[in-house]
């Protein structure tokens, strides 16, 4: 039997290109089945437009920390952040797929149902064969089953908004939750954060996430803990919120930010016998699924690694090799470090301080706004916590500062080689600079 191609990746997100690009340029025919935007959901409605809306809120709080050493006042503009993304954003589909052609790689437009396990129909029309088909559909926003639900919004929504509501209310506290909250609130909006329990950022060292709830309260934010969302409704002047004990709010626009579910819905997944719960498909070391052929990364799988970028990037790179005969071990993670970007940021990587408090391992905890790197630029909350084992490796590190993304960034090294004191001590790295600092207190 001969198949159109020797690889299908039905997704276009990281899980997907990062791997299908060097896959296709190795000589292997592969081809990329994409219904939407050719880079998913981090390039277009993720991380990458995120990070570019968040360009503004870091000017605005650093120019208003640094006071008279710069004149006049600075504020977001909304519509031009917008713009901005739209000219930062917009061309990186198309670059994607040039690069991915250029590379051999046969990109198809639509959407992928499984026939057989090695045929996908394309838009209900076409029929395309591969030997190895991966499955790399992400995740989708999950919804509230709630009355009024379809009055809610979802992440992408908040991305691509031309106009920012007057205020806007957030169900959940997670990720999506208090990043969009700090850069609304820097653009000017009124926030009210709905939260299921008390805890918000479960995942991240709570006395830090704390610290960023009390600043984000201190510039406006309201936080509503066990509000126990009923309903949303269609009020005169805008949209209602029930919740709580006959509680009831009004607002502009309402975010559904109560997490992502796997992109399952019309693969047929069913017709070829891909095993699959609620979190996922099911993958073993080598991230086969039940059926030989049929292969599963990034977002998609159920898996205990954090559903993040670095993750679907390291997967989709590991096929490669499986692929190519690179290598026939199991997939081995690394170290994945997580940042929410929020500002300050809180970052880490390794073991977790609650973790190391159940290990016995050494934890030093440093206060840094007094060393005289921070005073530069006046940050107000700059902590940082190191974990050891008992050989003296760095084996952790949990950060909130604005820097702490390239705090961990820099450490990550030691972490996942695990350097002894004498390779630390032979790093000199470029001074006045936070990596320097950073390496000082590894
Ligand atoms: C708002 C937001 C912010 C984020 N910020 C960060 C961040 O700062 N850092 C970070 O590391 N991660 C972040 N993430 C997570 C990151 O976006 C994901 O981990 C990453 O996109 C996963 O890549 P993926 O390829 O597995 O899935 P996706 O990027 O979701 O790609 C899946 C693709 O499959 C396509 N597809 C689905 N079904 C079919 C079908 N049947 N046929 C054809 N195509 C199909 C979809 O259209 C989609 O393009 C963020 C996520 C969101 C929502
Ligand atoms: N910086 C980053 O790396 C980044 C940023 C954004 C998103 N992401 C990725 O996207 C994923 C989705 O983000 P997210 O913020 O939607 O999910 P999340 O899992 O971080 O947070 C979901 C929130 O919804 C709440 N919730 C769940 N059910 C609820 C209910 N019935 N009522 C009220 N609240 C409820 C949870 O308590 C939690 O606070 C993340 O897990 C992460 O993988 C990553």
């Amino acid at each position: 039997m001969t198949y159109d191609y020797d690889v299908l990746y039905i997704g276009g997100g990281h899980a997907a290109h990062d791997g299908a690009a060097p896959l296709a340029a190795s000589g292997q025919r592969v081809a990329v089945v994409e219904r939407d935007l050719m880079g998913g959901t981090c390039t277009n409605y993720g991380c990458n437009a995120k990070i570019t809306l968040d360009e503004a809120v870091k000017l605005t709080r650093e120019r208003a920390r640094v006071g008279q050493i710069v004149d006049g006042p600075l504020t977001m503009n909304w519509a031009q952040s917008q713009a901005h993304k739209r000219a930062v954003i917009d061309p990186q589909p198309q670059e994607l797929i040039d690069k991915l052609t250029s590379h051999g790689a046969t990109v198809i437009t639509g959407s992928a149902r499984f026939k057989d396990a090695h045929t996908v129909t394309i838009n209900g029309t076409r029929d395309v064969t591969a030997e190895k088909i991966v499955i790399a559909t992400g995740l989708v926003p999950h919804r509230l089953a709630i009355p009024g639900s379809e009055l809610a919004h979802d992440s992408r929504d908040f991305l691509d908004l031309d106009h920012l509501p007057a205020h806007l209310t957030i169900v959940g506290s997670g990720y999506i939750s208090l990043e969009f909250a700090t850069i609304a609130n820097a653009a000017g909006a009124a926030v009210t954060i709905l939260l299921h329990g008390d805890t918000v950022l479960r995942h991240f060292y709570q006395p830090y996430v704390q610290l960023v709830v009390a600043d984000l309260k201190r510039r406006g934010v309201t936080f509503i803990a066990n509000a126990n969302v009923q309903a949303f409704t269609r009020d005169q002047t805008g949209y209602g919120v029930d919740y709580g004990d006959h509680q009831h709010l009004t607002t502009h626009w309402i975010l559904d930010a109560t997490g992502r579910v796997p992109h399952l819905d019309d693969l047929g997944l069913e017709t070829v016998g891909v095993q699959f719960d609620r979190h996922g498909i099911t993958v073993n070391d080598h991230l086969q699924t039940t059926v030989p052929n049929i292969y599963a990364a990034g977002d998609v799988i159920a898996s205990d690694q954090p559903k993040l970028t670095p993750t679907a990037t390291f997967e989709s790179k590991y096929l490669t090799q499986l692929f190519t005969g690179q290598t026939s071990a199991p997939i081995d993670f690394p170290v994945i470090p997580s940042v929410v970007f929020t500002s300050p940021r809180i970052a880490q990587a390794g073991v977790t301080v609650n973790e190391a408090q159940q290990r016995g391992l050494s934890i030093t905890h440093n206060d840094l706004e007094t060393y005289w790197y921070y005073r530069i630029d006046r940050e107000p909350l700059v902590k940082s916590t190191q974990i050891h084992d008992a050989q003296g490796h760095l084996v952790g590190v949990t950060e909130v500062s604005d820097q702490a993304p390239d705090v961990i960034n820099t450490l990550l090294p030691a972490i996942e080689f695990q350097f002894n004191r004498d390779q630390i001590n032979r790093l000199v790295g470029l001074f006045p600079t936070m990596g320097y600092a950073a390496w000082h207190r590894a």
